[in-house]
């Protein structure tokens, strides 16, 4: 399907809702490594899931501070063709895990207020990608995947960042539209605003949430 605004599908935990994604036009799938999170997944899992993704389909593994251990172990089990880094990581981490896997690094950056820009800058020195994403709560059991959404006005005209960036945090088949219009992002990511439940990819919602993306 042509489509000018590339959509990541975050969180995916079955071979059926990664062709659900490929079929809808999904550009990225991503495969969460946190246990604390409802769709996180043992490497094993993970590795059938992308061997399940079809040809052209970047493969995403998103981890929140990892150590080089674990990394090691998804690197080793997992076919991939990015990392995701989701923590607290500094630009100096997110330099040695690019340096280290030899993989392109993504830096998802939480945003609340205008101050929280500033990190773009300084991440867009290291990571080949950005994840511009909703700043989560303070007692907030995960660092994503929450289905909040930040103020877009925050990115109004700002869309030529040093790097590919992509918009994320509260996505849904009904507001990407506008947070598209309102940002000029060329590139989306959604987890939960096409979910079932927590976990549970839905088919239709997906296929709903790209064709809005693409409209
Ligand atoms: O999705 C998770 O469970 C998760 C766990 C730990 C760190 C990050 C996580 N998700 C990050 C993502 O890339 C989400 O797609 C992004 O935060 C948007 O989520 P949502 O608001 O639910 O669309």
């Amino acid at each position: 399907m042509p489509q000018d605004v590339r959509v990541k599908i975050c969180g995916l935990t079955a071979p059926g809702q990664v062709l659900a994604a490929a079929e809808a036009g999904a550009r990225y799938v991503g495969f969460v490594f946190f246990p604390k999170s409802p769709r996180h997944l043992e490497v094993g899992i993970a590795a059938e899931l992308a061997a399940a993704t079809p040809m052209g389909i970047a493969k995403v593994a998103l981890t929140v501070n990892a150590s080089d251990d674990e990394l090691d172990r998804i690197v080793d089990t997992v076919p991939l063709d990015m990392l995701q880094l989701h923590g607290k990581e500094s630009p100096e981490r997110v330099a040695e895990v690019k340096e280290r896997y030899g993989l392109p690094v993504m830096k998802a950056l939480g945003v609340a207020e205008e101050g929280d820009l500033a990190q773009i800058d300084l991440y867009s020195d290291v990571a080949d990608q950005l994840l511009i994403d909703a700043k989560p709560p303070k007692n907030a059991e995960l660092p994503g995947g929450l289905g909040l959404a930040f103020d877009w006005r925050l990115l109004a005209g700002r869309k030529y960042w040093r790097r590919p960036w992509m918009l994320a945090g509260g996505l849904t088949p009904d507001n990407v539209g506008e947070a598209i219009r309102m940002t000029g992002a060329r590139q989306v990511d959604v987890s939960s605003g096409v979910e079932s439940s927590p976990g549970v990819k839905d088919a239709e919602l997906i296929r709903r949430f790209i064709e809005a993306a693409s409209a």
